[in-house]
């Protein structure tokens, strides 16, 4: 078995393996491909998340399974497909060159650094299999949001316990802290948003940080969502100097009919060119790494409504991806998080 440790087992006592620590960066997911089927799979392990929705599956099934899945894949193929790179969904190409660039420095034979998505491929139940067969006896986990949500950071957790209930060893697991406000991150995003209003040849007139938006019940009964991305937007605006509503703070990507966190990053775009905002710069603070939300709804979608109502100038911040800020940061994290299990920490 790979990654076995010599112990002084009985004769005929199965291989033994131990001793070593996992590191899991976990994402949202991401279809297989822009087809039909690929996309209906994902929608349905996605929008059958109880986190994620809700509504008591008895009512909300029919409809998922009904109307929802036989028009949204193809609407939502449609649009991965103007994003899609050569190597496959542009969250799972960050994703996967994030764990292997973490991997190259601080990883060894004692620390394996892998990732997972949370609905999608590769699933965090075979990461999880695969680090415990390699020897991992104690897991931490990273679920890759800046802001905490229970539809996504404590949907990773849930869903990293429910792969331990079939193990009949489990093995330590330590979940992360949200890290909103955490310097590291802070200072990756403000250095990031310093370096391209610094090449833009022209002068922003607000900065719009758009995040994913949830809907206002939930934000209502307690998630603290609303909260962590306020507290980004006013962290990253003192970290740059900028002035009181300079950075505006709006929500994105919404979803059925509930109202959402509000104001919505889509109203906003169009009513900003009449108040006089016709120079914008846009931020998705809550996405460490690009995706469809951010290459297609802000950049393209976002870009159109900007510019129809009448705005001049229009830029998007990339996500850190895989820059050396993002490893930088998630080197941070992961180190901090491992404290007591790696003497490097
Ligand atoms: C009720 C529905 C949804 C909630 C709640 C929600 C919360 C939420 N999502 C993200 C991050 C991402 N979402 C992405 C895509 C996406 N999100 C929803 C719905 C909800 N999200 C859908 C249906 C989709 C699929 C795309 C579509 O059909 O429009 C993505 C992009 C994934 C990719 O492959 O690129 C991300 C990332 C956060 C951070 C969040 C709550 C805080
Ligand atoms: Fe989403
Ligand atoms: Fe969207």
């Amino acid at each position: 078995m790979g990654g076995s440790v010599p112990v002084h087992a009985p004769n005929g006592h199965p291989a033994v393996s131990g001793g070593k620590t996992g590191v899991l960066l976990v994402n949202l997911g991401t279809p297989d491909g822009t087809d039909y089927a690929s996309m209906r799979r994902y929608l349905s392990e996605f929008l059958s998340d109880r986190r994620v929705i809700e509504l008591n599956p008895l009512l909300w099934q029919p409809i998922l399974q009904g109307p929802i899945l036989t028009f949204r894949p193809s609407k939502s193929g449609a649009a991965y497909k103007k994003i899609w790179m050569e190597d496959g969904s542009p969250l799972l190409v960050y994703t996967r060159a994030q764990a292997k660039k973490l991997a190259e420095r601080i990883g060894s034979e004692q620390l394996l650094v892998d990732f997972a998505m949370n609905y999608g491929n590769p699933s965090i139940a075979s990461k999880v299999d695969r680090l415990v067969r390699e020897g991992c006896t104690r897991i931490m986990v990273l679920a890759l949001y800046p802001q905490y949500s229970a539809t996504t950071t404590a949907s990773v957790y849930d869903r990293t316990f429910d792969a331990l209930k079939k193990l009949r060893w489990q093995p330590a697991l330590r979940t992360a802290d949200a890290f909103h406000d955490h310097p590291a991150y802070i200072k990756a995003l403000a250095s990031s948003i310093k370096d391209h209003l610094d090449g833009l040849d022209f002068t922003p007139d607000r900065v719009l940080m758009s995040y994913h938006g949830i809907p206002k019940s939930y934000f209502d009964k307690g998630d603290p969502y609303h909260c962590h991305c306020q507290k980004t937007t006013r962290l990253v605006a003192e970290a740059l100097g900028w002035e009181d509503g300079f950075a505006m703070t709006t929500f994105q990507s919404r979803f059925g009919p509930q109202a959402w966190l509000q104001p919505y990053t889509d109203k906003t775009l169009e009513a900003l060119p009449e108040e006089g905002v016709k120079k914008l710069v846009v931020v998705s603070p809550a996405f460490i790494s690009d995706c469809l939300e951010t290459l297609e709804e802000i950049a393209m979608e976002g870009r159109d409504q900007f510019m129809e109502a009448g705005g001049t100038h229009y830029s998007v911040v990339p996500c850190l991806n895989d820059s050396e800020r993002a490893i930088d940061l998630l080197e941070t994290l992961v180190k901090q998080q491992l404290a007591g299990w790696i003497d490097q920490a």
